[in-house]
């Protein structure tokens, strides 16, 4: 005999298909306790943080602080990497995420002797082998679109200004519609109208496309741009806010000045213990 709880009559109604909360979406990047070496160095010290879905996360720090060194691992290209890296919810280097990752190292990664058309097609190639040129047409003609180079599909690669090839560079990762681009000092070297041309076109990309893009700096201004910062000094994270957050509580009218705040801080900090000890 069928008991139905609840006093009502009849069969209960069908349950929802799934009772269970979706899963929450993994971050784009979590690190925990992530350790580099690099020949007889350490270079990045146990790091913690995450870098949220949909935004655009500054990695700022001085020359040499270990900004590239993280991003290779991110994008699993560097070697003796310890502790826990997960990126879009794998493991960092897991071969599914070759196609959910763009990335852009700090030299243009272009052919001079082919058209930036050449250069796309070429590279589409790579990321879908077998599949009939016809195919890609419209996603090369997206990307061009997105990089503004469009009037420039025909031209030679080594004709062009440094900063149409980083722009070159960049309609390159984002073939296939990449979750998450990481773009290592995509503005240096750029003049400020291209600079600022640049990160509207990054705001585009993440508005647009809901895209997760972590961009490596080590010139102050452009941290105002970011949703977020990781802020990087001697391989370890300094501070991991957003540029307001990180003004306020330091008490800092800019990131720049909020930046040498936590240098200072850190500085006195590491003192006190050597003299604890
Ligand atoms: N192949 C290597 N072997 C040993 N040490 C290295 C190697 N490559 C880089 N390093 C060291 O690792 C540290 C971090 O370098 P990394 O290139 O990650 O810094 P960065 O913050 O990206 O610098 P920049 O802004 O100048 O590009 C530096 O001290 C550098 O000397």
């Amino acid at each position: 005999m069928m008991n139905y709880e609840n006093g009502s009559s009849g069969p209960p109604a069908d349950p929802p298909v799934s009772q269970a909360p979706p899963a929450p979406q993994a971050p784009a990047v979590r690190a925990d306790g992530l350790t580099v070496i690099r020949g007889p160095r350490t270079v990045l010290r146990g790091l913690d943080f995450t870098v949220p879905r949909g935004q655009i996360t500054g990695l700022l720090g001085p020359s040499g602080c270990g900004k590239s060194t993280l991003m290779r691992a991110i994008v699993g290209t560097q070697a003796k990497v310890a502790g826990t890296l997960e990126i879009l919810g794998s493991p960092a280097g897991h071969p599914t995420l070759r196609t959910r990752i763009g990335y852009v190292t700090q030299a243009p990664s272009v052919y001079d002797d082919l058209t930036v058309r050449q250069n796309l097609d070429y590279f589409t190639a790579i990321l879908a082998p077998g599949r009939p040129a016809s195919d890609h047409r419209h996603e090369i003609d997206r990307v061009l679109t997105d990089v503004d180079l469009t009037s420039h599909a025909d031209a030679l690669a080594g004709n062009l200004s440094g900063g149409q090839r980083s722009r070159v560079s960049l309609a390159v990762a984002l073939l296939g519609a990449p979750e998450l681009l990481v773009l290592d000092e995509p503005t240096v070297g750029l003049d400020p109208v291209l600079r600022r041309d640049l990160w509207n076109l990054f705001h585009s990309i993440a508005a647009t496309r809901g895209a997760t893009l972590l961009i490596s700096s080590h010139v102050m201004d452009e941290a105002e741009r970011c949703h977020r910062l990781l802020l990087m000094r001697e391989g370890e994270i300094l501070a991991d806010d957003t540029p307001d957050a990180l003004r306020t509580h330091t008490g800092s009218e800019t990131v720049e000045a909020a930046f040498l705040h936590l240098v200072d801080e850190a500085a006195t900090a590491a003192r006190e213990k050597e003299t604890t000890r």
